[in-house]
């Protein structure tokens, strides 16, 4: 089944509403812009790459929606509009990668409104067709550099890093599907990654839609898993990566990467190329999004505490590159000291 987390369908863009799986499939469609930015803020899409194809859709819907052929009164549209997308979530660099995408090529495009109009379409289709191509690609690099012994391996992934976190197919869960296709995998651990869940929620989902062979586990089981001889490799995704190989992901996956490094396993970041933040040396700067308290103190209508106690909700950390075996990318697999070889 390929899952395509996002879709332009004809004059709107149909989003698959992840707030509602596993409980639910639906799909909600976005018609306005503005709609793009609630869509993206209240993660009906997330996930880096995904949002970065989400924010670009939204400036073709922003270019759609303006009635206008004042060129500078367009453009203008376009900006408003980027600068809400760009105030959503901060710490994907896809978002913003994929933001300067698009006004590039507003602003490169000459014509009648309805031209400009057309291929901003055009261009974020282009983009999510490209960032679906990537995550195949990532996923056969991945295979290849994955530990050849046992025949099947047994790995595990973090949060969602899969075809809903992206265009299609995923990079971490894209790696465990090559492997999956190739008869490589024994079976993927799956944690479920409190507080959103994304990995009992979606990660699950998504391997069951597949019959990728999964194991859900909580979060605080996973070092006993390791130190148990249970996993031969971890592979989580990113947000944004530094030029020296530090790690922005989803909470947690620090100490995810800290007990793997204790148990000399393997630890991967699968990430395109459109993760990795150039102008940032190491991963002291990543800006880390803090999200609101109830995420933690409630599971759906279920309070988990007691009011009246102080909640912290970080959303990410950042895995110093020591940590990390190697970065999965879509022009191969190198260790975190030589991810700049890469820089296009
Ligand atoms: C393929 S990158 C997905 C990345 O994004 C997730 O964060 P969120 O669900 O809050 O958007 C998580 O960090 C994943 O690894």
């Amino acid at each position: 089944m390929s899952i395509l987390p996002i879709a332009w369908a004809y004059d709107h863009v149909r989003l698959i509403d992840q707030t509602r799986l596993p409980v639910e499939f639906s799909y909600v469609e976005i018609r306005r812009a503005m709609d793009m930015v609630t869509a993206i803020q209240t993660m009906i899409v997330r996930g880096a790459p995904a949002i970065g194809v989400a924010a670009a859709f939204g400036i073709a819907l922003a270019a759609q929606e303006i009635d206008t052929e004042e060129r500078q009164e367009f453009l203008e549209h376009l900006e408003t509009v980027a600068t809400a997308l760009r105030h959503t979530r901060p710490t994907a660099i896809n978002l913003f990668w994929a933001i300067d995408q698009m006004l590039n090529t507003a602003r490169q495009t000459v014509g009648p409104m309805g031209f400009l109009q057309e291929k901003l379409i055009e261009a974020a289709q282009n983009l999510a067709v490209d960032e679906y191509h990537t995550c195949v690609t990532i996923g056969d690099q991945g295979l290849a550099c994955l530990p050849t012994q046992p025949q099947r391996l047994t790995l595990m992934t973090y949060c969602n890093a899969g075809a809903l976190a992206t265009a299609g197919y995923g990079t971490a869960l894209g790696v465990i599907r090559s492997a999956h296709n190739a008869q490589r995998l024994m079976q993927v651990y799956v944690c479920e990654t409190r507080p959103r869940l994304q990995g009992a929620r979606l990660t699950a989902w998504e391997c069951v839609q597949d019959r990728i062979s999964a194991t859900l586990i909580t979060d605080n089981m996973a070092g006993y898993c390791m130190q148990k001889g249970l996993i031969h490799g971890v592979v989580v995704g990113a947000d944004r990566i530094a030029l020296n190989g530090d790690t922005a992901n989803k909470i947690g996956t620090y100490s995810l990467a800290v007990l793997a490094h204790t148990h000399q396993i393997p630890f991967y970041v699968a990430a395109p190329l459109s993760s990795i933040d150039w102008t940032l040396s190491n991963g002291s700067q990543i800006p880390i999004e803090e999200r609101d308290i109830e995420e933690v103190y409630k599971i759906g209508d279920q309070w988990l505490t007691t009011p009246g106690i102080e909640i912290f909700n970080p959303s990410f950390d950042v895995t110093p590159a020591r940590y990390i075996t190697g970065i999965i990318t879509e022009r191969g697999v190198v260790p975190p000291d030589q991810l700049q070889q890469l820089q296009p």
